[in-house]
C-alpha cells in the first residue's frame, strides 16, 4: 500500500476487507471518515502532494470491497469537495465535504426510515435477510408511530449477519423468530412484506444485496408477498448508467467450510459469492430518503442525482 496512506485508513481498510466493518451504509460512512483523518493528518507541503495523497487514501480504500457502491459514492462525494488552491484549504474543503456526507447518510437513514414505516401496517410481519440499517430504519420508525411489528429473520449463512439483525430488533421490541435460510419459504406464508437492503441499486431497477437474497425475491414473489427494499439514494449505482455491471465480490470459501473437513468430504470446488442480483420484476418498491419507487423508475432519480454518468476522482490524472 502507498506508504503515503495514514496508518489510521490503513486500519479502517483493514477493518472493511475483514467486514469488521460492513454493510454498505456503514462502510461509506467509514470510508468518509478515514479520508478526514487523512487530510487533517497531512503534513503535505504543496496541494497536488495534498491531492495526490488524498487520492492514494481513497484508491487504498476503494480496493477493499467491490460490490457496494456506497463506497465509491461515498469516496466521490468527499474527493469532489477538493475546491481550494491552497494546501490549508483543501485540508478544509475535505474536512468539511466529509461532515456534510456523514451527516447527509444519518438524515437519509431516518427520512427512509419513515417512508418505509408508511408501508408496514400494525401487527405486521416481516422477513428480514441479512443485516441492513436501512432496512432497520424502516422497522424503528414503525415501532415509533406505535404499531407491532413482528419479525422472521433469516440467519443469513455463512457470516449469520440475521443475528445482528435479532439482536438489534429485539432492542426495539420486536419479537423475532430465527429460523435458518433454507425455512424462508416454509414461514412466507406467515409473513405481510419482505425488507431487505442493498449493496447497489442498477439503473434497471436491479437490486444488488447479500447472496439469498434474490431466491428470497422469487419465493416471495411466488406466495404473493410483496418485497420492499430499503435504500438510500447513495446506493444507487451511477455506473451502471452507462452499461458496467456491478462486480459481485467472491469471498473466502474458509467462511463457508474450513480446509481441513473440504478435504474429509473429498475436496469439492468451493465458491462463497457475497451477494446476488434480483430483477426489477422482483421487487415491489424501492424505498428512499427521496420517497418510495417503482424499481422500473429508480433511473429517473438516479439520472437526476448522477447526470449521465460518474468520475473516479480518486484515479491517478
Ligand atoms: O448485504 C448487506 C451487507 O453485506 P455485508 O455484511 O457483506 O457487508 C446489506 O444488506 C447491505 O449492505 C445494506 O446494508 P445497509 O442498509 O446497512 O447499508
Amino acid at each position: 500500500m502507498d506508504e503515503r496512506v495514514h496508518p489510521e485508513v490503513r486500519h479502517v481498510a483493514a477493518d472493511i476487507d475483514t467486514m469488521e466493518v460492513r454493510g454498505a451504509a456503514t462502510i461509506a460512512d467509514a470510508v468518509a471518515r478515514a479520508l478526514r483523518t487523512q487530510a487533517e493528518e497531512s503534513d503535505a507541503t504543496d496541494p497536488e502532494a495534498f491531492r495526490a495523497e488524498l487520492r492514494a487514501a481513497a484508491r487504498a480504500l476503494h480496493e477493499t470491497r467491490p460490490t457496494a457502491v456506497s463506497l465509491p459514492n461515498a469516496l466521490r462525494y468527499v474527493l469532489r469537495g477538493m475546491s481550494s488552491t491552497t494546501v490549508e484549504g483543501l485540508r478544509q474543503d475535505i474536512v468539511t465535504s466529509a461532515d456534510d456526507f456523514c451527516q447527509r447518510l444519518d438524515r437519509a437513514q431516518a427520512d427512509l426510515g419513515k417512508v418505509g414505516a408508511n408501508r408496514l401496517r400494525d401487527g405486521d410481519v416481516i422477513m428480514t435477510h441479512c443485516h441492513s440499517t436501512d432496512a432497520l430504519a424502516c422497522v424503528e420508525a414503525a415501532v415509533e408511530q406505535g404499531k407491532h411489528i413482528e419479525a422472521i429473520v433469516k440467519e443469513t449463512r455463512p457470516r449469520n449477519q440475521g443475528h445482528i439483525t435479532a439482536e438489534e430488533l429485539a432492542d426495539m421490541g420486536v419479537p423475532v423468530t430465527l429460523i435458518v435460510d433454507s425455512a424462508a419459504r416454509r414461514y412466507l406464508n406467515d409473513v405481510d412484506h419482505v425488507l431487505v437492503g442493498a449493496d447497489a441499486v442498477a439503473a434497471d431497477g436491479s437490486v444488488i444485496n447479500k447472496i439469498g437474497t434474490s431466491g428470497l425475491a422469487v419465493n416471495a414473489r411466488d406466495r404473493g408477498t410483496p418485497i420492499m427494499v430499503a435504500s438510500q439514494t447513495l446506493k444507487l449505482h451511477p455506473g451502471t448508467l452507462t452499461g458496467h455491471t456491478v462486480d459481485i465480490e467472491m469471498r473466502d470459501t474458509e467462511e463457508i467450510i474450513d480446509e481441513e473437513r473440504r478435504e474429509e468430504i473429498g475436496s469439492p470446488k468451493v465458491v462463497n459469492p457475497a451477494f446476488d442480483v434480483t430483477p426489477p420484476r422482483y421487487v415491489d418498491a424501492i424505498v428512499t430518503e427521496r420517497g418510495q419507487f417503482p424499481p422500473e423508475s429508480i433511473v429517473t432519480l438516479m439520472r437526476e442525482l448522477f447526470g449521465e454518468g460518474t468520475s473516479e476522482p480518486w484515479a491517478e490524472p
